[in-house]
């Protein structure tokens, strides 16, 4: 079959647009963290799969970090165990972190391993806890109490924070032939297993991988204000304002937070944008068109 010359126009025209990102992408590393909510149905899953092959097999070295925040929820509402969220992170007691590397380091992981594995690429699944690769410790949350006057610090159990990440070990996988896909589990120095908000360990990867983006893929066009407007040249200050006011909310807050300190870090840009539509992500690294809410240094949003 051949193609008409319209359709041959467009195709040539598509594949001039992607021209100067692929030049310019050339070797560089882009994190992308696939959130549990863009996870949302098989073709999804396996467009998602095949864009990374894509982005792999064309020179431009993708790094996934993992979520999987509901499909955590199911397991844990399965075994009647309840679900409670502080500023967008979940409570983890032993029980919950049990479920946790059950659910990130087992089942998540490995389908998307092997989505990306049947679609040609080379996956490697991991957590943090492999060759200690995510240190972690315990992270401390305050909240201000106005009764005493003072803040103080609220317990919400085995959750983490990166303290370092080996650059090295994720460094050789990525720049040989292999696609990471890592699970948000860290370690602690006495081995304890911590979990980690998936954006928070996104953005410390792309920071130490000084990757030139951070995608972050979620259930959202992107940042919204409160008419749900998709948000664009906003300052440092202005997001506060939308945190203190209550816009930004919930999941967004580790979001929003990670993307301004990847771009405060050195990486190029970060990115917000709707996972549930079709390979969002060869749309924003190829195409003329932005997708979402970017985030620059120069604290545009
Ligand atoms: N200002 C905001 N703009 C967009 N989404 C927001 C905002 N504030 C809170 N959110 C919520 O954040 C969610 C995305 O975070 P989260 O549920 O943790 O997704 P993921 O699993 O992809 O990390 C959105 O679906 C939305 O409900
Ligand atoms: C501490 C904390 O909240 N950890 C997250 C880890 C998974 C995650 O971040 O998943 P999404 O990106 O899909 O939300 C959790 O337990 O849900």
């Amino acid at each position: 079959m051949s193609l008409d010359n319209k359709t041959a126009l467009e195709f040539v025209q598509v594949l001039h647009e992607a021209l100067p990102y692929l030049q310019r992408f050339q070797g560089k590393t882009v994190v992308i963290k696939y959130g549990g909510n863009a996870m949302v149905d098989e073709q999804l899953k396996a467009d998602f799969a095949r864009d990374i092959v894509l982005l792999k097999t064309v020179g431009i070295n993708p790094v996934v970090v993992h979520g999987g925040g509901p499909q955590i929820g199911s397991l844990l509402e399965k075994l009647n165990i309840k679900s409670e969220f502080v500023d967008g992170l979940r409570v983890t007691t032993s029980e919950t972190m049990d479920v946790v590397e059950m659910v990130l380091g087992g089942l998540v992981n490995k389908e998307i391993v092997s989505l990306i594995n049947q679609a040609g690429g080379k996956a490697y699944g991991i957590t943090g806890k492999d060759a200690h690769c995510i240190k972690a410790r315990k992270l401390k949350v305050t909240r201000d109490n106005p009764g005493l006057q003072k803040s103080e610090i609220i317990d919400i159990g085995h959750v983490g924070e990166v303290e370092t990440i080996e650059r090295e070990f994720i460094e050789r996988m990525s720049q040989g032939n292999y696609i990471p896909v890592i699970a948000p589990i860290g370690v602690g120095h006495d081995g304890a297993s911590y979990n980690i908000n998936a954006d928070l360990v996104a953005g410390k990867m792309a920071e130490v991988l000084e990757a030139e983006k951070l995608i972050l893929l979620t259930n959202i066009a992107g940042l919204q204000d409160k008419d749900g407007k998709v948000l664009t040249g906003l300052s440092t200050t202005q997001v506060d304002d939308l945190i203190a006011d209550g816009t930004i909310y919930g999941g967004m807050l580790p979001k929003i937070q990670c993307a301004l300190d990847a771009v405060h870090s050195g990486v190029t840009s970060a990115h917000i944008i709707d996972g549930r539509v079709s390979h969002a992500t060869l749309l924003e690294i190829f195409s003329d068109r932005g997708v979402g809410t970017l985030i620059t240094n120069g604290l545009e949003v």
